[in-house]
């Protein structure tokens, strides 16, 4: 990231301006106006009358008459007011996103903001996650809040967890408590609200969660002006992020983009400070209630303010050594994979790999702006880098994707309708009772396909939608339901599929497990294979040790031969 600490310029000229307000700044660089940070100390300072005067950048004037310097110095301060404007608009360098592990507890918020200064060129627009495990914490008061009385609810542990956590956060880090009393309160009210109607609505579920990064920004932006960083905290609902009303699970709507940039430069030509955002929150636009946008989505923050702002980098921070070749809760061997396209990173979160949230590339995709993802706990590590494309000619295989607890549905005609309208009503089904459709297999007369069980929110809800599902699909096709099935995909080169499936098969066979289906994606980046459950972390573990522990696999690639006998040339994915 030091190598990122130049600012590129829209003249294609490139200043190293250090705009972020930070402790080892003397004040009077930081006040030398009102709405610059960075203040260029002039080398030659005058009316511009002086017959032997330099410009402000030290060049000669043409010219030696007292009108020929005044005009040149009238029309450099114009040249200089357009810079600064093109300056000022280049003001944020780098949205850093920092996650609920990175931000778990006073000290890990201190080594945050020590991070955050390491890099003293950038300068950064901070979004935050709840602390630690506050969102399930929420989640689960509740939940329990529905049932246990109106008299209870303050007894609620997980509310009792999330008040001492964020309490002894501010004492620890010695800011002032009323930052988060005011909050804690309203919370308890919530709970006991809650409590009262006995039910918990998506939209209320949504309002409730949103306390987490509420606190978390507040303590954080509290901290670093404790420290002498000028910062400024920000409610995402209230600077642009306008969402569909799909409450927990919000879709970004384009006018945020330019609501968010405008907010946000705008703020800082007035007074400059770091914008600490909270992620995973917006505003419905029609309800205008809080929405979220679903488990993991202060990536896609951190994704849409870069695009908003065309940042040069969206660094992602977690608890891991970036995006590794498998979940290391799954298999501790997994390594980090260093690079990666938009497209790989995309399918490798779609199909279930915690570390990205599933939308959050797609803003970077469309604003061309490279995705970092860090280790906040081991800050020195590489990490992987996200792009739009990639030089692939030696990839094989870059990660293996578990999900589980998926339920599959073999469809088979009863032929009552022909090919065309079979496929377009099982489809139309689906769309129907708003149930996402993961892999795909089909053929003339039938469909083999997976339910997505992260779409649908409680197991009640699961069972009741299946059955309807089935009951539906039944007046037209035999259908076999069958539970407790794992996607295992395979993200890589599907360029060399055969090398692929011809390893993964092998492996597979070798431990005497049954493949179930098997689909190639359109993205050409990833092969899924179903398998039951209960075998599935052996196979990940396994096609691990295979793919990756053993030996380079690109030297296994026979260079493919064209017609004319001359090899194929190396070969750039474009997404
Ligand atoms: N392929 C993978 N690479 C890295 N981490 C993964 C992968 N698949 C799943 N994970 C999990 O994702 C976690 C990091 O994501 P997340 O919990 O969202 O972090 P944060 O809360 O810090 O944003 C890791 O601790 C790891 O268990
Ligand atoms: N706090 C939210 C949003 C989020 O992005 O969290 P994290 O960055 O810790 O995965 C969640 O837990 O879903």
């Amino acid at each position: 990231m030091a190598a990122a600490a130049r600012v590129q310029c829209h003249n294609n000229t490139s200043f190293t301006g250090s705009p972020l307000p930070r402790r080892h700044r003397n004040s009077s660089t930081l006040h030398a106006s009102p709405n610059r940070v960075n203040f260029t100390p002039l080398k030659w300072i005058g009316d511009g009358s002086s017959s032997c005067a330099r410009t402000v950048s030290g060049r000669p004037l043409k010219g030696g008459g007292t009108t020929t310097v005044r005009a040149a110095f009238e029309e450099e301060k114009k040249t200089d007011a357009v810079n600064e404007v093109a300056e000022e608009k280049r003001r944020f360098t780098c949205v850093m996103k920092f996650g609920g592990s990175s931000v778990a507890t006073a000290e890990r918020m201190r080594e945050v903001a020590d991070l955050v200064l390491t890099f003293p060129e950038e300068s950064p627009v901070i979004v935050l996650s709840a602390m630690g495990k506050t969102t399930n914490n929420l989640l689960l008061a509740g939940e329990k809040a529905v049932s246990c009385g109106v008299s209870n609810a303050s007894e609620i542990e997980e509310l009792s967890v999330i008040k001492e956590l964020h309490l002894r956060t501010v004492k620890e880090l010695e800011i002032d408590p009323s930052v988060v009393s005011s909050f804690l309160e309203e919370l308890e009210q919530l709970l006991k609200g809650i409590a009262m109607m006995k039910e918990l609505t998506l939209r209320t579920r949504d309002y409730l969660v949103s306390f987490g990064e509420c606190l978390s920004t507040r303590i954080f932006a509290a901290y670093l002006n404790k420290i002498g960083v000028k910062a400024r905290q920000y409610d995402a609902f209230e600077i642009g992020f306008i969402t569909t009303d799909d409450f927990t699970n919000g879709d970004i709507l384009e006018a945020t983009y330019p609501a968010v940039a405008k907010r946000l430069y705008d703020d800082w030509m007035h007074d400059p400070a770091v914008p600490v955002v909270t992620g995973f929150l917006g505003k419905g636009w029609k309800t205008c209630a809080v929405t979220t946008l679903g488990r993991g989505g202060s990536d896609l923050t951190a994704t849409t303010i870069g695009k908003a702002l065309g940042l040069q980098e969206i660094q992602v921070w977690k608890d891991v050594d970036g995006v590794l070749t498998c979940d290391p809760t799954i298999y501790k061997r997994a390594t980090p994979v260093p690079y990666l396209t938009f497209d790989e990173a995309a399918e490798l979160a779609y199909f279930g790999a915690q570390v990205l949230h599933p939308q959050s590339m797609r803003p970077a995709r469309e604003g061309g702006i490279p995705v970092r993802v860090k280790n906040s706990y081991n800050p020195k590590a590489p990490g992987t880098i996200i792009t739009k494309t990639r030089d692939m000619t030696k990839t094989v295989l870059t990660s293996i994707v578990l999900k589980r607890n998926v339920t599959m549905l073999d469809i088979a005609s009863t032929r009552m309708l022909g090919q065309v309208g079979f496929l377009a009503k099982v489809f139309s089904i689906f769309e129907d009772l708003e149930i996402s459709v993961d892999v795909v297999a089909t053929s003339e007369v039938s469909i083999s396909l997976t339910l997505d069980p992260s779409k649908l929110w409680s197991r009640e809800l699961i069972q009741q939608e299946l059955d309807h599902v089935v009951e539906e699909l039944e007046k037209i096709a035999v259908v076999n339901l069958a539970k407790g099935r794992a996607i295992i995909s395979l993200i890589g080169n599907v360029q060399h599929s055969s090398l692929i499936l011809e390893r993964a098969f092998h492996v597979l066979w070798t431990k005497g497990i049954n493949v179930q289906m098997i689909s190639q994606g359109a993205s050409k980046v990833n092969i899924s294979l179903i398998v039951n459950d209960a075998e599935a972390e052996g196979c990940v573990e396994a096609l691990h040790k295979s793919f990756f522990e053993s030996g380079d696999l690109s030297e296994l690639l026979i260079q493919p031969r064209l017609g004319n006998g001359s090899p194929v040339r190396a070969m750039q994915v474009e997404n």
